[in-house]
């Protein structure tokens, strides 16, 4: 400052430098009383985003104001241009300040909120406008009204320091002039102020609510259509993506997706208004500075979008640790009966802490990287106050003057990355779809299937051949059975029937119909009943679990699908009857109970194929008798596969196939194959020295030429 004295000093001689210098040596006073508004700005620049900007604006013009009346006390003559130029360039970078510094809280934020699972990839997921679009349309009336109401609001952020000053105009007349009548002088514009203020708060009301309605209805569109989205990927997807990541999606990423959404349309919004008001007035006093600041300002854009964009990779780093993290904690927490029953808690609890630590040094790591970037932005703006003063001072004998824009680019980008791992699944086709082709008539359905050159690996192990021109026929209202040696691709052969998967090669056909061209939800939901080793029933009513096999389906339905699976009796049994509630995953009943529920659930909807995967290994002996009696009565009528593990339970099978390497290299009645002595009798006798094999079971066995 004492320099522009000087240098003005030395320019005495020209009227436009003297100008000047009078304009520098008066604008000083006002510069060192303005520092205070300044440090405040300042500090505001440095409040978490979640901090109301509106009140701090007026805050910022309030010790705005404060400099203006003692500048126009002490300098009755200072030139309201400078004043005026004075105030509202330091205010606009402020605002700049607040944006860039707000990048950076929101950095925090987000490492604090998130715990999103990211997949790394070469290249991170994309955003797509249109499907942002998409969910915003029907909330673009509340929008665009929110939108108004916030230009509004900001728009009277600027009118109030004007009316302010007009309001310290009469005060520092009076207190000048010791002339005239204070209260009446006074009270028009009060009243006036009064009312802007009162107007203001009613605008940022209304806004804050529209953008909060419109908030929250595009995250809960975006929650719903991605939960819609992920239940219809293939059983392929989920084979590859952990349940706990894939619900992270649903929630962390998605909360902060509406975050961001909301912080950037208001804060964007009221920033935009001010700038552009600050910028207007400015521009009107001085185009030449206008322009200068036009050059620099993308310059800093440019490097803080740089910098914003390494942290983010960070973050996205930081992410997927504490996904990791959290995956571990779902799997123990989700499994707490296996981890009791090894007494494996400690270990658990290790890595955990291991994936916990990991994610914090990570998180620090980014905390250091926001810091710099805080801190560098903090130096960058204040150099930027100095730089203005400085040309401004130089430049005052010009009558030209500096403004500064605002940017969001980086606070959007933060939004965008959010939104861009949400829309990732959103966009995720799956290879078979849910619904859709042809059905056939209950009546004429016969329940013939027809493997015929199957050829099959699981998509995540694309190396690994599990089937290898594979051939079965499951006849009508016939039962067959598979066995073969564990790991064989017996249960396989069941998830391609359902068609959880499609074969690489070769076709599968129902009732000499090519199963892809079938209705996969009426193939699932009304051909085929599957039951498995290990029932899942849902934490709802035994009711709800029955009725989930044929939803619709009336409380005498249920009841009768309960008799057919021996169910009804222990059901009546509990004091709740049918609205008992099994607890999660039906963890309050015992294996029997389960299994029956799921054989009443599998055939509450008639199935014409009913597929059982060693329905009965789980249980004990009196529980497998009452099972196997519900599973005999259930099997009459129906082309059934059983997918049998031990070989007791399969000898009425109509047909039994014994597979190995991955097709069927045995096929007839349990006699049949027992005298073939090949490797079913093989089988047999090794699972009668494992002792599986009771002796009763061994008809036949002795013919055997093993
Ligand atoms: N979802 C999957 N993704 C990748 N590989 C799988 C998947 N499910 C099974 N496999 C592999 O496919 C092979 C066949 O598995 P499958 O469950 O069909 O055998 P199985 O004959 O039913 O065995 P078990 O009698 O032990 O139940 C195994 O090597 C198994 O590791």
């Amino acid at each position: 400052m004492f320099h522009f004295v000087r240098c003005s000093r030395l320019t005495r001689g020209s009227d436009r430098l003297l100008r000047a210098r009078n304009n520098v040596i008066k604008s000083r006073e006002l510069l060192l009383q303005h520092s205070r508004c300044e440090q405040h700005s300042l500090q505001w620049a440095k409040a978490p985003v979640s901090q109301s900007t509106s009140s701090t604006v007026i805050r910022l013009w309030g010790q705005a104001h404060k400099v203006l009346r003692l500048a126009v006390q002490r300098h009755p003559k200072v030139s309201p241009k400078v004043a005026l130029t004075l105030l509202v360039g330091p205010a606009t970078l402020t605002v700049t300040a607040r944006l860039l510094g707000g990048v950076a809280y929101c950095h925090a934020d987000f490492n604090n909120n998130l715990s999103a699972e990211v997949q790394v990839k070469e290249k991170g997921p994309e955003f797509s406008w249109a499907v942002l679009w998409e969910f915003v349309r029907p909330q673009l009336l509340a929008l665009i009204g929110a939108i108004i109401l916030a230009f509004g609001a900001a728009a009277l952020n600027i009118q109030i320091p004007l009316m302010l000053g007009e309001l310290v105009n009469v005060v520092a007349q009076h207190l000048r002039e010791h002339a005239g009548n204070y209260m009446r002088d006074i009270r028009a514009p009060a009243f006036k102020l009064l009312g802007l203020y009162c107007l203001q708060g009613l605008l940022t009301s209304g806004y804050i609510i529209l953008l909060s309605r419109v908030g929250e209805r595009v995250a809960a569109d975006m929650r719903k259509t991605l939960f819609t989205s992920l239940l219809r990927q293939d059983v392929a997807f989920f084979d590859a993506n952990k349940t706990g990541q894939l619900v992270n999606r649903l929630t962390a990423d998605i909360q902060e997706f509406k975050s961001s959404f909301k912080l950037v349309i208001s804060q964007g919004l009221r920033s935009i208004t001010q700038t552009i008001g600050c910028f207007v007035s400015l521009y009107v006093i001085s185009p030449k500075l206008t322009g200068l600041t036009v050059v620099v300002l993308p310059c800093l854009v440019g490097a803080g979008a740089l910098i914003g964009s390494f942290l983010r990779r960070l973050s996205r780093k930081a992410q997927e640790q504490i996904s990791k993290a959290t995956g571990v904690a779902d799997e123990a927490l989700g499994n707490v009966r296996t981890v009791r029953a090894f007494a494996m808690e400690d270990r658990e609890l290790e890595m955990y802490a291991t994936e916990v630590e990991k994610s914090a040094v990570m998180n620090e790591a980014l905390g250091t990287g926001i810091a710099v970037f805080q801190g560098l932005s903090n130096i960058v703006l204040n150099c930027i106050v100095l730089g203005t003063i400085f040309a401004g001072g130089s430049l005052m004998g010009f009558n030209t003057r500096n403004c500064d824009l605002c940017c969001l680019v980086s606070q959007m980008v933060r939004g965008i990355s959010a939104g861009a791992r949400v829309f990732e699944y959103l966009a995720l086709e799956p290879t078979i779809p849910l619904m859709g082709g042809g059905r056939i008539p209950h009546k004429s359905l016969t329940g013939r299937v027809d493997f015929m050159n199957i050829n099959f690996s699981y998509p995540t192990r694309p190396g690994n051949q599990i089937l290898k021109n594979f051939n079965l026929t499951l006849p009508p209202c016939k039962t067959v059975a598979i066995v073969g040696e564990s790991g064989g691709g017996k249960s396989t052969v069941a998830a391609l029937l359902e068609r959880f998967y499609d074969p690489s090669g070769g076709v599968i056909m129902l009732d000499g119909l090519d199963i892809r061209t079938l209705d996969p939800s009426w193939l699932r939901g009304h051909v085929i009943g599957f039951i498995s080793q290990e029932p899942v029933l849902f934490g709802t009513s035994v009711l709800e679990n029955i009725r989930f096999g044929k939803p619709g389906a009336t409380d005498a339905e249920v009841v009768a699908a309960a008799k057919q699976a021996n169910a009804h009796t222990f059901i009546t049994g509990f004091p709740d009857g049918y609205n008992t509630v099994v607890g999660e995953r039906g963890v309050t009943l015992s294996g029997g109970q389960k299994q029956r529920i799921a054989i009443a659930r599998a055939l509450i909807k008639n199935p014409s194929i009913l597929i059982l995967d060693e329905a009965t290994s789980a249980l004990d002996a009196e529980s497998e008798r009452v099972v196997q009696e519900a599973l005999d009565r259930a099997t009459t009528g129906r082309t059934v596969l059983i997918i049998a593990h031990r070989l007791s339970t399969i000898q009425g099978a109509d047909l039994i196939c014994v597979m190995s390497n991955g097709k069927v290299v045995e096929a007839g009645t349990h006699l049949e194959l027992l005298s073939k002595c090949g490797l079913y009798a093989e089988l047999i006798r090794r699972q009668r020295s494992n002792g599986q094999h009771p002796k009763h079971h061994y008809c036949g066995f002795q013919h055997c030429c093993a």
